[in-house]
């Protein structure tokens, strides 16, 4: 297993390009599934969870051509088989989001249940109840979920019960092929749903309110290829401007969407950061200060995202002053602040929020990955660590950072893979 060699150091200093969003290009993959005419993806960033969902869509027999700049034509056309099977689904929890597009298509699917991970257990109840209101049939059995439906889904109101991302993309997309009209209420308003539903009207769908917590939806008989370009990664590019707080470094941020990160800026800002916003660039200046420490809450869009709460948490432990962050999406993510403890970080955790008092520097040590984000937060820790920090298992890392060493190497980070 990989592990990353962090020597901890002075200011992040430098320029980096945003990659296209893991999790808006994942559904936008799965989406694929309804066109009956190649769709052209485009801005995929290199990472494993876009490879794992390639191989599942050429596992359904579907055609993919992969270009040098990592646009892929996808041939819906082609797609043969409507099974999802374990050995994939396992390694990726998105996966459950071609259950909505190959019901819509087919008429029946049959998808691994993805089950619980590091971050909660994270049930599909949501998909399922509102497939089920579509029309659809569904079984659990020997691990599958296998769902059926007599002709199209049938238009339905939709009501979830609680914000869920993946359940309002499975959802919006099965709805984009069903007889008549479906309303969405208490829907995701995630920029990456707004990036779906936009490549979705690209293909012919009718679509309108995403953004919105009501998304109503016509459906069509059928949609057509479109070349499609994914929105920049609103997570990684928070990431390195916190990295950047965190060491009191100086960054700027191409290709990036500056109004898909306000919550995460609005704390940054709180933290000490100067900002800079223009059209599709971001730089943060801290002027050599240390961070302040910030309270957070983690919430749907548009609140504070689950997904930066690790990276701010690294943060924390070396900023002035005492902050509380509060995890309210999943059960179990503040993990990460254990490690975090045994780098000298001073972290209580009590339920679901943890209290941290900032230190002036971490001490480096060898600590372990136990999912995507507590990944990005242990490198977070390394940089402002004295000595050598080395994180375990970033096979996480490797899900959703596109050359994370490459990319803090350009902004004067001491950080070095070792193959294991
Ligand atoms: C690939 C992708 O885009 N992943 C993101 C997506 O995950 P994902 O789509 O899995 O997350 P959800 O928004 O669905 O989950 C939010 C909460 O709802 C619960 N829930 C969800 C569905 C359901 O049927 N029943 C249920 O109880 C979950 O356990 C969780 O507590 O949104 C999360 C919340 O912003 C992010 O952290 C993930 O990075
Ligand atoms: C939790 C995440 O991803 P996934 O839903 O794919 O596990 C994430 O991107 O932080």
């Amino acid at each position: 297993m990989d592990k990353l060699l962090i020597r901890g150091g002075g200011p992040l200093d430098g320029t980096i390009r945003v990659s296209g969003s893991k999790n808006a290009a994942l559904p936008i993959l799965a989406a694929t599934l309804l066109a009956s005419e190649p769709v052209v993806v485009r801005n995929l960033p290199h990472l494993h969870d876009i490879t794992t969902m390639i191989a599942l869509l050429r596992s359904m027999g579907t055609e993919l051509i992969v270009d040098e700049t990592l646009g892929v034509e996808i041939n819906g056309a082609t797609t043969n088989c409507t099974t999802a099977p374990y050995e994939l689904v396992k390694t990726m929890r998105a996966s459950i989001l071609v259950l909505g597009p190959l019901l819509a298509r087919f008429g029946h699917a049959r998808v691994s249940f993805p089950g619980g991970c590091a971050i909660g257990s994270r049930p599909v109840d949501q998909h399922l109840q509102g497939l089920e209101a579509m029309g659809a049939k569904i079984d659990v059995d020997e691990g599958y979920i296998t769902a059926r439906c007599e002709g199209r889904l049938k238009g339905a109101h939709v009501f979830f019960d609680m914000v869920t991302v993946g359940g309002t993309e499975n959802l919006l997309m099965a709805a984009a092929l069903a007889d008549g009209q479906t309303i969405l209420e208490n829907a995701a308003r995630e920029p990456e749903i707004v990036d779906l539903a936009e490549c979705l009207i690209a293909m012919g769908a009718k679509i309108s309110g995403h953004g919105s917590a009501t998304i109503v939806v016509d459906g069509v008989d059928r949609l057509h290829g479109c070349d499609y370009s994914v929105m920049p990664d609103r997570i990684e590019a928070g990431t390195y401007l916190v990295a950047a707080a965190a060491t009191r470094g100086r960054i700027t941020l191409k290709d990036i969407a500056p109004h898909t990160l306000e919550s995460v800026l609005a704390k940054l800002e709180d933290a000490g950061a100067v900002l800079t916003l223009e059209d599709n660039t971001i730089s943060l200046d801290m002027q050599g200060r240390r961070p302040k420490s910030v309270n957070i809450k983690t919430l749907p869009y548009p609140g504070f995202p689950t997904d930066m709460q690790a990276q701010f948490t690294a943060m924390n432990a070396v900023a002035e002053g005492v902050a509380h962050v509060t995890e309210t999406i999943f059960e179990n993510r503040l993990i990460q602040t254990h490690e975090m403890n045994r780098m000298g970080a001073k972290i209580s955790v009590e339920g679901n929020t943890a209290m941290i008092t900032g230190i002036d520097r971490l001490k480096g040590a060898p600590v372990m990955a136990s999912d995507l984000r507590a990944s990005a937060s242990l490198v977070i820790a390394g940089l402002v660590a004295d000595g050598e920090t080395l994180v375990d298992r970033i096979y996480h890392i490797d899900r959703g950072y596109e050359c994370i060493e490459e990319k803090f190497l350009a902004l004067g980070a001491d950080i070095r893979r070792l193959a294991g």
